[in-house]
């Protein structure tokens, strides 16, 4: 069928590119010189602050080196350091006495290592809420870190070691939705690890606070392997007892401060959903033998071959298509022009916008399914064939796909009958996006919790990259740019006044949690 256009729609076509080409070289300046500085000046109030003692301060401090200096490590599904895990036990009694001595707290052992607190509320008409967070870390080896990671060392006024974003610093924060049963919402959980939790929840004991609403504290101890034994457990022992939460916070995003490009002050984004996620290992068997007599092609290489045409076909970019396209439009005020304008005509600047993020790894995660190649091994002496290769390949499922899809594409990247792919990990489509509207509690409590401790606007939701499984995903930390690649990477580092923030904004969120009002949202004068 032939396609004609009238003289009409030649002009909109040469609008349409004028107006690209004017925000292409825009976009261009404003990469080539630097954006203005950014200048806060919140006037707004927020909420009254705990008021931290030198000495608490101090033991605040204290409270987390120590929790670095215990390898919690995650390997691999099946190898955890349980010595670490032990010591971690025992740890968090000597560290919160408080919260262990209680008459309010009821605490269990869940999967072993796994702990969960049931912290007893005084209105057993309000439906319990959940934080969540994980004392396991992701191995690190001391090359390329400033300080060891499993010291807990200070430098600059950061506290340097593995966990300290990811995720010792935190408190569990876990939100169902009324009536929703935490099997629901925690398939694949990852918990993130419970400091900033327990010691916001020490310090108001220590202030003689009871709380209203009922709350429980999960803090599991194989996030990073996929939850099987501890979140799973948590999740069948809260089942069993038939419990119900009004919602769910773990961790997630943060308050963005200068991550996403062109953005005129820092954004907090709450995850309200999450890419899914498959991990898959592939294997290539061949014959093995003497290295004199090589075959033409060896496992290594008929599996390497196959690794690089994914890494190098990755998966289409889906910009628009997913709940990141309505987040940026939702955000284009806190565009510089001429951003602003791109951000909320995406109808006509999309495929721009879509070209721009993919650029950078962590735009890129937004826009598309991500392939990612994380373990390679073959081989056992230089002289001999090796007889098995295997790889892993994470990959990260954007909202427009599903598990299906993405196999599919896999295979026919792969095109090998060679390489076996199996798995070991459960795998997941991206889960529905959790309520977010005016009417929600729990959306709407950790919103206003942000706004009171972080002072920041706008507070909007977003789709989280990693993967928490929770209903609201949110870390209570500013996070830049060069923050992202010490998120399992190396230097992982949380500043003295970032693990104070933390706990500042569990203080908060605890005590906006005690109504069953939907909070009003408070805005901030400029
Ligand atoms: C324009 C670009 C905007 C992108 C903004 C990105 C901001 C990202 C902020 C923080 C990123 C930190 C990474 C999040 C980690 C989430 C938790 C995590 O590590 N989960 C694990 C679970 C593993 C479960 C076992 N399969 C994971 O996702 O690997
Ligand atoms: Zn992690
Ligand atoms: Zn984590």
């Amino acid at each position: 069928m032939a396609i004609s256009m009238g003289k009409g729609s030649v002009g909109v076509l040469t609008g349409v590119f004028i107006a690209s080409l004017a925000v292409v070289v825009a976009v261009l300046l404003l990469r080539t010189y630097n954006l203005p500085e950014l200048k806060v000046a919140w006037k707004g109030k927020g909420a009254p602050r705990i008021e931290l003692e030198e000495d608490e301060r101090e033991q605040l401090y204290e409270a987390l080196k120590g929790a670095l200096r215990i390898p919690t490590v995650s390997f691999s599904p099946s190898e955890q350091n349980t010595t670490a895990l032990e010591e971690f036990k025992e740890y968090i009694k000597s560290a919160f006495p408080r919260v262990f001595n209680s008459s309010l707290v009821e605490y269990e052992l869940v999967g072993g290592y796994s702990h969960l607190f049931n912290v007893q509320g005084s209105d057993n008409s309000l439906l319990p809420y959940m934080l969540l967070a994980h004392l396991d870390v992701v191995p690190a080896t001391p090359e390329g870190w400033d300080l060891p990671p499993f010291s807990g060392e200070e430098k600059d006024g950061y506290i340097y070691g593995r966990g300290s974003l990811d995720d010792k610093s935190r408190v569990i924060d876990v939100a169902a939705q009324s009536g929703r049963t935490l099997f629901g919402v925690l398939i694949g959980l990852h918990f993130t690890l419970p400091k900033g939790i327990l010691q916001a929840l020490e310090f108001l004991f220590k202030k003689g606070y009871k709380p209203r609403r009922s709350f429980y504290i999960g803090l599991g101890h194989d996030e990073e392997i996929s939850g099987r034994h501890g979140a799973k457990e948590i999740v069948k022992t809260l089942e069993t007892r038939n419990v119900k939460l009004e919602y769910l916070l773990d961790e997630g995003f943060g308050v963005l401060d200068g991550v996403i490009y062109g953005t005129k002050r820092p954004i907090a984004l709450i995850g309200v959903t999450e890419k899914g996620a498959i991990t898959l290992n592939l294997t290539v068997n061949s014959p093995p033998g003497h290295s004199s007599m090589p075959p033409r092609e060896s496992s290594i290489g008929i599996l390497s071959a196959a690794l690089s045409r994914l890494e190098q076909d990755q998966m289409p970019n889906r910009f628009g298509k997913g709940p990141e396209g309505a987040m940026f439009e939702q955000l284009a005020d806190e565009f510089y022009f001429p951003l602003n304008i791109v951000m909320a005509n995406l109808w006509l600047f999309g495929p721009l916008v879509s070209r721009i993020l993919q650029r950078t790894p962590s735009g890129n995660a937004l826009v598309r399914t991500t392939t990612a190649l994380t373990i390679f091994n073959a081989g056992i002496k230089s002289n001999v064939i090796p007889q098995t290769a295997r790889a892993t390949v994470n990959f990260r499922i954007h909202p427009a796909e599903t598990v299906n899809e993405v196999l599919k594409a896999m295979n026919t990247t792969i095109m090998d009958d060679r390489v076996i792919p199996s798995s070991d990990v459960p795998f997941f489509d991206p889960p529905s996006i959790s309520p977010h509207d005016e009417e929600t509690f729990g959306y709407q409590t950790v919103k206003r919790s942000i706004t009171d401790v972080f002072l920041v606007e706008p507070v909007a939701p977003g789709v989280s990259i990693g993967n928490t499984a929770s209903i609201y995903k949110f870390r209570a930390l500013v996070i830049k740019d060069e923050d992202l690649s010490r998120f399992h990477g190396i230097n992982e580092r949380i500043s003295k006044e970032g693990i104070e923030t933390v706990v500042q904004f569990y203080f908060q969120l605890i005590q906006n949690s005690d109504t069953d009002i939907v909070p009003v949202q408070s805005h901030l004068e400029l």
